[in-house]
């Protein structure tokens, strides 16, 4: 039944087991593929008919050479020589961590998979309790974290930039029996290639308007894009409604320092004027697979408008506004040493004139950029604007 946590042990070794192959052929047979995404969001999330999204469809040939090589007969055939470790190999990480992965690693896409059941579970807890109606995985990876989310949310949409990610999960969801036959390829359409930061926002959830759903996001996200995914976030808070990420300590950091603080800059200006946020709990690095080299924690963001537009319910206007600051924030920042008056010119009030950006408060920014925005400044806006 969906919802019901079976509570057995996370076992490692049956994770990695699906074949891959057989993946390809559960998929295919079930014609995953043909559940359009206009088909996904008509049953799901936003509703609206959807043409052209952004999400990828997956790949017609699903047994290329690529995915072939990671399949398990070649390291098992690694693990029986006994010779020399080529450090660099897949299988050498893998066995030496004395965990498998079911596919090398992209570093290039943040690919450090949880492998911690406990962690993966702590995380799901946290996502109920903030009650979502619609929910986005942002990274699918080996699915630690999207099947249990399925148990509990089958409207979850999972997305991966990698189509092994996508692959894998759905046979993990078939092989796991968690989920009744009738719904499965329902759920496995679910997981969809996609770069999330490529999504066409608009044409998925509609029009902006008081009814749209509002979004859930959830993920353990790839260090790479943390920044571009929460500046996105800022910029759409209109669409989304909390998150629940994690992302590495360091990062954190920045995003909660105070002002004055060496780490206090853009991220945290912008942060602490668009969301509550609440630290959760941390993860060490060694809950990973490969280990990173930092911890990393969980943090819940509880997106808000920012305060001063209140009144203002046009929410193209908050969506500018948040872009103006974001630019007169970043450019303060860039030269962190300078008073506003010297980054910013004569039109920044007498009062922060002379003040170094790492003294204004956040609320302070804000302000600014109202008071710049009044004078006519000219930003080229669109520049910056990430897709809606
Ligand atoms: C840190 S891993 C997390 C995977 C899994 N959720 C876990 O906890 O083990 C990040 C995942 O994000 C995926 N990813 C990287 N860039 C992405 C993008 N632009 N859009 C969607 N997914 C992306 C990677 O392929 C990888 O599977």
């Amino acid at each position: 039944m969906l919802g019901a946590r079976t509570g057995r042990a996370f076992d490692a070794q049956a994770f990695i087991s699906v074949p891959v192959r057989a993946a390809h052929s559960l998929v295919r047979s079930q014609n995953a593929e043909r559940r359009s995404v206009r088909h996904l969001f008509r049953s799901g999330i936003g509703g609206s008919g959807v043409t052209s999204t952004g999400l990828i469809e997956p790949e017609r040939d699903l047994c290329c050479s690529r995915n072939r090589a990671s399949t398990s007969p070649r390291r098992n055939s690694f693990e029986g020589q006994p010779r020399r470790p080529n450090t660099s190999s897949f299988a050498f990480l893998t066995s030496r961590l004395g965990e498998r992965l079911p596919w090398r690693p992209k570093q290039s896409l943040g690919q450090n998979f949880l492998q911690d059941r406990a962690v993966a579970d702590a995380i799901v807890a946290a996502v109920r309790a903030c009650e979502p109606t619609e929910l986005v995985e942002i990274g699918t990876g080996t699915g630690v974290l999207t099947e249990p989310l399925l148990e509990f949310f089958p409207q979850l949409l999972s997305l991966d930039i990698d189509e092994r990610a996508v692959q894998y999960t759905r046979a993990r969801l078939a092989e796991s029996g968690h989920f009744p036959r009738k719904q499965l390829s329902e759920l496995q359409a679910r997981i969809q290639k996609a770069d999330f930061l490529r999504l066409e926002w608009m044409s998925m959830y509609g029009p902006r308007t008081e009814s749209a759903p509002q979004i859930t996001l959830v993920g353990n996200l790839p260090y790479y894009i943390v920044s571009p995914i929460l500046f996105h976030c800022f910029e759409h808070v209109h669409r989304y409604h909390q998150a629940v990420f994690m992302v590495q300590r360091e990062f954190a950091e920045r995003l909660a320092a105070p002002t004055r603080c060496k780490d206090y800059g853009v991220l945290s200006v912008l942060a602490q004027l668009h969301a509550e946020m609440q630290t959760l709990f941390q993860v060490p690095r060694t809950a990973f697979c490969p280990v990173p080299k930092v911890d990393s924690v969980v943090i819940r963001f509880d997106f808000r408008s920012l305060p001063q537009a209140d009144s203002l319910s046009d929410q193209a206007y908050q969506s500018d506004l948040s872009v103006a600051l974001r630019q007169i924030v970043r450019q303060a920042f860039q030269q962190r040493r300078k008073t506003l008056r010297n980054t910013l010119g004569d039109t920044v009030p007498t009062r922060w004139r002379h003040c170094r950006p790492e003294e204004l408060q956040p609320s302070d920014f804000l302000e600014l950029t109202l008071s710049l925005l009044r004078e006519g400044a000219q930003m080229p806006l669109n520049e910056l604007r990430s897709p809606a």
